[in-house]
């Protein structure tokens, strides 16, 4: 299914007599059957957007709306969404199976639907419990947690509770998939381990799912799409490689980067660009004379021969391996100093002048306000 917002806007009255806009006229949409990964920093809108999408929070002004259905007034029961919390929220008393079971037995609206589809379906189950029990042991084997249905959720570990949480979303076969921060509480291994299972259990499914995050690594890892917000307000909606390498402002730039970027200071001065205080190369086009920061990626700026075009020198200033990567730092004419990956000459010394040149295309100008300019 698909979600469109259209302005979607929702604001916190506050004690003090500014009200909090927390999303600030939203448009999206996200097409059916992708998984998105709706990704920011701390405070950014990114939970509330999901509220609203799921029913849970009102809208200030706005409309979201389900494939055609404007589903803006709709109380969240109706809205055919699974929803899978950060903390799990399981009933910790109830089995996994009554734990997965529950939104089927637990609403009058499901029940009904489920009995309709039993009726329709001339389902394999002799009985409409048997085919009750079907949907859950369906639900379980496809998050793999099949031998634990008889535990209780206090004793399963961090992975299996939200994979039973999961379970617990998609038993109802709904038509789009929230997750609020789902790998959050979980350590470094499993956290891996869960975003690669959101993934698979998301293609199996084909459920449209809206992943929020703060982690743009994971968000990059699974998403057939991200969209970025930041202030409430969208910055950039791509597929995470095209966001990656294309990204759409300064604020995108360093947030999808794994910190791996270099923010150098430079201007353009009669059409000119210079790094630091240097000269580098002419424009492919005429820009304003102005102060700009240039964002360059580690891994992009290179050894080069010299005087090679849109070369520039910097002496080296230190090495650095952190796991199996090891960086170089070095230091412009006018002090500035710029990291980049180490690929293949461990030999470098301390004061060595490099010749270096930056891969075409991924030279990131932005103007004062954080606003690409140029990218070339
Ligand atoms: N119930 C509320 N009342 C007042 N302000 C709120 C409320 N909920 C959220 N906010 C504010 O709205 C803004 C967006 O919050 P939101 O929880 O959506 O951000 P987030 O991107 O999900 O952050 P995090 O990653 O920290 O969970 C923040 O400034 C937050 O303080």
């Amino acid at each position: 299914m698909q979600v469109r917002l259209e302005q979607l806007t929702k604001a916190f009255e506050s004690r003090k007599k500014d009200s909090v806009i927390a999303v600030n006229k939203l448009d999206l949409t996200i097409e059916s059957g992708k998984l998105i990964g709706l990704l920011g920093p701390s405070g950014c809108g990114k939970s509330t957007t999901l509220f609203m999408v799921a029913g849970i929070h009102d809208v200030t002004d706005g409309k979201i709306y389900f494939d055609d259905r404007d589903v803006t007034e709709l109380s969240a029961d109706k809205r055919g969404i699974g929803l899978v919390f950060q903390n799990y929220a399981l009933y910790p008393h109830l089995s996994v199976w009554d734990n997965i079971a529950f939104p089927l037995l637990n609403s009058k609206d499901m029940k009904k639907r489920l009995k309709k589809q039993f009726a329709e379906q001339h389902s394999n189950s002799p009985n409409y419990k048997a085919y009750i029990n079907k949907l859950v042991e369906d639900a379980a084997k496809l998050v793999e947690i099949t031998a634990y249905l008889d535990r209780k959720p206090g004793e399963l570990s961090g992975g299996q509770q939200q994979r039973v949480a999961i379970a617990r979303a998609i038993v109802k076969s709904p038509s789009i998939l929230l997750m609020d921060e789902p790998l959050s509480n979980l350590d470094a291994r499993l956290r891996i381990q869960t975003r690669d299972e959101i993934k698979r259990i998301q293609q199996q499914t084909g459920i449209t799912t809206i992943m929020v995050t703060h982690d743009q690594e994971e968000a990059l890892a699974i998403s057939d799409e991200v969209i970025v917000l930041k202030d409430g307000l969208l910055q950039q909606q791509g597929a995470p490689q095209d966001v990656y390498d294309n990204p759409a402002n300064q604020f995108v730039a360093e947030f999808i980067s794994r910190s791996q970027i270099n923010m150098v200071h430079g201007k353009i001065a009669t059409n000119k660009l210079y790094l630091g205080q240097e000269e580098w190369f002419p424009l492919p086009a005429p820009l304003m004379d102005q102060e700009v920061t240039i964002g360059l990626r580690y891994e992009n700026i290179k050894h080069a021969m010299e005087n090679i075009e849109r070369s520039f020198t910097a002496s080296v200033t230190a090495k650095a391996r952190i796991g199996g990567i090891s960086t170089v730092q070095v230091r412009l004419a006018d002090g500035q100093q710029i990291t980049l990956l180490n690929d293949h000459d461990e030999s470098l010394r301390e004061s060595e002048r490099l010749n270096l040149v930056v891969k075409p295309q991924s030279i990131l100008v932005f103007n004062q306000k954080g606003e690409k300019i140029l990218q070339c």
